[in-house]
């Protein structure tokens, strides 16, 4: 069974019975690579034999083509002294730095004799007529012209391989091949005229990329995922947030530095707070706990969400009936300026639960259930300061190769925020950076790569789902 092109470049050995593949190719408008492969299998089948012949080629240098434009320096040296005899020093005055070379040919070309300080030419004109045709044309040259042009350095030899391709079985096959039998073929009877050609289960099909999500999208979404198996239900709310939600709520005072204008991004507008007896909670437990005049003017003003534990405030607010489990991931806004390991905008994964007894030690364990979820087997805890719990803790988790890394915030609710929005059981809260975290899981240097929207990066981009989760 031959293909169309198979038949043709047999037909065409049955011409010339040899011929190199770059000749067919050029013979029969075929690409030089199909021809290739269709040797091979034209030899595997019994039609051809293969040969690889070699062959010298002469190739024009840089040097060579100058001198077939310029000339040769023996030529300037005879065309310079025009048949009458020169002083050295003068010539090589006038010739340059070819000077030496000139003389050097023109002696050994019998061109010239050397009288002490004076050059007397043996011919009146002279032309590298030879040289130069052989430049043109190597092939046609005298291999003692080619000798001297390739210690010339105007041309280099090359040896190049050819495939050649010898008939050594006639085509047999007269039927058309056809790849698919039809119905109608069946029908008819007409199937005979054709012989049906076999699959080559071994060609290597065309390679398509296929869509893929976003490593990092796919990060935040297993960590979701994560979250729902342990039981957590999913909140959500808006990147813009009243300071209400993002710090008052959560007893960080008005005066507090994260608060000032080049901690957080400012929205021009104010929001509404229809729970008029929360906001005189907030206000009583600021006074008194902080000391200083809380207004709320300040709490409805607008920014962008500096911390998801915005959310959590939001929850609160809504004063659910406990048990509790959310958790919310989405990102966050801080000015900064932005590098290898800062951005202005990223995730941050926070939770909540609310529980009659829920302790210090269930918050430390919910957290290393969560980091062990994650694929961070070793965490510990170190007391840290958050404005809204009491006690506090910073959680290290150690990365392959990295040492101990700081991944979140967590601590019991303050007791003042709980009473603010009557929850009588106790309540446990965290914060999880996502960005520098799945930076350091990927082994990323630059944490802007998250954000990679460079279609080859993100195509060789392997996702180790064992490195994770
Ligand atoms: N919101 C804190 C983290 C945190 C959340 C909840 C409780 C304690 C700490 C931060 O962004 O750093």
């Amino acid at each position: 069974m031959l293909s169309e092109n198979e038949i043709k470049i047999l037909e065409y050995l049955a011409k010339v019975k040899e011929a190199s593949a770059e000749n067919i190719s050029k013979q029969l408008n075929i690409p030089l690579d199909t021809v290739f492969s269709i040797s091979r299998l034209l030899k595997e089948k019994g039609y051809i034999e293969l040969e690889e012949k070699e062959h010298i080629k002469y190739e024009l240098t840089e040097e060579g083509k100058r001198r077939l434009n310029e000339g040769f320096p023996e030529e300037k040296l005879l065309n310079t002294l025009a048949g009458k005899e020169g002083k050295i020093k003068d010539l090589k005055e006038k010739i340059g730095k070819d000077f030496d070379i000139a003389i050097g040919w023109a002696k050994r070309k019998g061109l010239i004799k050397i009288e002490d300080d004076n050059i007397i030419p043996l011919v009146q004109v002279y032309e590298a007529k030879e040289e130069k045709e052989a430049l043109k044309k190597p092939e046609d040259a005298k291999e003692e012209i080619i000798q001297q042009l390739l210690y010339r350095k105007m041309l280099i030899k090359k040896t190049e391989k050819e495939l050649y391709l010898r008939l050594i079985k006639e085509t047999v096959e007269t039927k058309p091949s056809i790849t698919f039998l039809t119905s109608e073929l069946l029908v008819s009877g007409e199937w005979r005229k054709y012989t049906l050609r076999e699959y080559n289960v071994e060609a290597f099909p065309p390679f398509y990329s296929l869509g893929k999500k976003h490593f990092f999208k796919e990060f935040l979404e297993k960590l979701r995922d994560l979250m729902k198996e342990l039981g957590f239900k999913e909140v959500y709310s808006d990147y813009i947030e009243m300071e209400f939600y993002n710090f008052d709520l959560l007893f960080q005072a008005q005066d507090h530095p994260a608060r000032e204008i080049h901690d957080s991004f400012a929205i021009t507008g104010k929001g509404k707070i229809a729970d008029e007896k929360l906001i005189e909670k907030v206000r009583q437990i600021h006074e008194k706990g902080w000391k200083y005049t809380w207004d709320v003017n300040i709490a409805m003003r607008l920014m962008l969400r500096s911390q998801t534990t915005a959310t959590t405030a939001r929850v609160l607010a809504s004063r659910p009936k406990p048990p509790i489990k959310v958790f919310t991931i989405g990102k966050v806004f801080r000015p900064d300026s932005i590098d290898a390991t800062h951005l202005i905008e990223f995730h941050q994964l926070d939770g909540l639960v609310i529980e009659d007894g829920y302790n210090f030690r269930d918050l430390l364990g919910t957290l290393k259930e969560i980091f062990n979820g994650i694929g961070i087997k070793e965490i510990k805890f170190k007391p840290a300061y958050f404005p809204f719990t009491e006690p506090s803790v910073e959680v290290y988790g150690k990365i392959e190769g990295l040492g101990w890394v700081e991944m979140s915030g967590a601590g019991l609710l303050r007791p003042e925020i709980l009473e603010a929005v009557n929850i009588s059981s106790s309540a446990g809260a965290w914060g999880i950076g996502i960005d520098r975290l799945a930076m350091l899981l990927f082994g990323l240097k630059d944490i802007r790569l998250l954000y990679a929207s460079d279609v080859e990066y993100l195509r060789n981009r392997k996702v180790d789902i064992n490195a994770y989760y």
